[in-house]
């Protein structure tokens, strides 16, 4: 843990609902030593941070090494860090090939063979090591990992993102049919068993306790009804079902062919999502990823179990699967967060899938016919929103990580998972000719700084890459940022 208690001043942006976000241009945020947000003040100047703290009980007279100050700097900006609530770890060596096939015959030809390869200790410690790395650097504070089936190599995937200090849910492939023989747990009873035991392993190495939450929790992961039988189904329910506060993520609804199959291996069951809710699967932190082709019907039961969608626009794209309605989501209550999808999606990290969804959102919204209006149609066929962007990559997130009471807004209480924008260092990030760093230093009102801000975080989301992103903090700790 860390010595000191931090006072951060300067801009803030964050989310406070799917319709707002916050920009605050003199924030003073305060950070505890064990990495939670204690207090949060608006409208400080520098001349006040002294007086501020002391009204929170914090001395600041030059003699207190127990409190550091950071002061942001010309264009600097804090936000909340970035969640990808759907990626496959062992996936990112394959980050960019396989362009020529989609879902079934991808999964056949080119991730099933590399997942394979994860049976081997030393290359899963290799590569996951760098997936870690390169994600944090992209600002995902936390993300939500399937790691291959093996029990041994998900364990390591779970130290890794432990040791690296990155927050994240992890959990192995229950996979015990339609995979090729080398690939593929010889039963169900097998599959639970290496369930069970990476529970155990990853409670026992971050166990619950204290003030901040475990980083790194276990994930129940039924790869896609697809790849489990029957009975591994029921069995993986009734584990599901011993505790509400697991969390569970599966693919639901990607590809129309995968569709179809799904409803021939369940015939009793009317939907694809009607397999996952026979067996208990739906229920508030569980994560469904994809849900490009579910019927209005089937985001009801989505609704009305709390369950989360995990939208990935990128791999939708890559893989011809389609596009996810996602505002129709929204209006039907169900809360969306974003996930790169590696390596079906080619890009790592979030701020592609804020361009991408936005994008989609566009060409949805230019097909969409317009004579349908009703008071329940807020978001269905329109553009993405910015606050909405956001929302699903943090708040919104969190929300369907079951993690939104400890992350993805500042708010006192939550803990500090931030990113520190230093705009201008990757190339697309062109600040105006009258917009440079002196320009916020006293010449301007704070509401002219906060349009500054609000035009800088734009751009942030839309043509910064990690050259922008200089810290990136999880529970408080400095993990990783382009600033050396
Ligand atoms: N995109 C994607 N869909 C899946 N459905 C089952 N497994 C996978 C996978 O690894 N990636
Ligand atoms: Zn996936």
């Amino acid at each position: 843990m860390h010595a000191s208690t931090t006072l951060y001043h300067g801009p803030i942006v964050h989310s406070l609902s799917l319709d707002e976000l916050e920009y605050a241009v003199d924030a003073l945020v305060c950070v505890s030593p064990d990495g939670i947000i204690n207090w949060i003040e608006r409208n400080v100047d520098t001349s006040e941070i002294q007086d501020r703290a002391a009204s929170h009980g914090l001395i600041l007279d030059g003699t207190n090494n127990a409190v550091e100050i950071v002061q942001l700097g010309g264009h600097e900006f804090l936000c909340p860090g970035l969640i990808d609530t759907h990626t496959h770890a062992p996936q990112y060596p394959n980050l960019g090939l396989g362009q020529e096939y989609q879902l079934l015959d991808w999964l056949s030809n080119v991730t099933f063979p590399r997942e394979a390869m994860f049976s081997d200790s030393t290359y899963a410690t290799a590569v996951y090591e760098e997936v870690v790395k390169r994600t944090l650097a992209v600002g995902v504070t936390t993300a939500s990992y399937y790691a291959s089936l093996h029990e041994s190599a998900s364990k390591i995937l779970a130290e890794t993102t432990l040791r690296a200090g990155q927050r994240a849910l992890i959990g192995k492939c229950n996979m015990d049919r339609n995979c090729p023989p080398e690939y593929r747990e010889p039963s169900a009873k097998d599959s639970i068993e290496a369930t069970r035991a990476l529970i155990s392993h990853v409670r026992a190495i971050c166990p619950a306790g204290g003030p901040t939450a475990p980083l790194v929790q276990p994930c129940v992961t039924p790869r896609f009804a697809l790849s489990c039988t029957s009975e591994l189904m029921a069995s993986l329910g009734e584990l599901v079902a011993e505790d509400p506060s697991l969390h569970l993520q599966t693919h639901l609804s990607e590809n129309t062919a995968e569709i179809k199959e799904t409803l021939d291996l369940f015939p009793d069951c009317e939907s694809y999502t009607a397999v996952y809710d026979k067996y208990g699967m739906l229920r508030k932190g569980t994560i469904l990823a994809h849900c490009v082709w579910l019927s209005p019907a089937e985001m009801t039961v989505i609704s009305d179990r709390h369950a989360g969608i995990s939208h990935c626009p990128t791999s939708n794209f890559n893989l011809m699967s389609g596009g996810a309605r996602v505002g129709a989501m929204l209006d039907e209550g169900i809360e969306v967060g974003l996930g790169s999808d590696c390596g079906g999606g080619f890009a790592i990290g979030i701020l592609s899938q804020i361009r991408d969804a936005s994008k989609l959102s566009k060409m949805i919204a230019l097909n969409a016919s317009t004579s349908e209006p009703s008071k329940k149609r807020k978001y269905s066929d329109k553009p993405l929103s910015i606050p909405a962007l956001f929302h699903m990559a943090t708040l919104g997130g969190a929300s369907i990580c079951n993690l939104k009471d400890r992350i993805g807004n500042f708010e006192a209480g939550k803990e500090f998972d931030a990113l520190r924008v230093t705009p201008g260092a990757s190339p697309g990030f062109f600040l105006d000719v009258g917009e440079d760093t002196t320009a916020t230093s006293g010449s301007k009102s704070r509401q002219e700084r906060v349009e500054v801000l609000k035009r800088n975080f734009e751009r942030f989301l839309f043509v910064s890459d990690d050259r922008d992103i200089a810290d990136v903090w999880v529970q408080g700790r400095r993990v990783a940022g382009s600033r050396s």
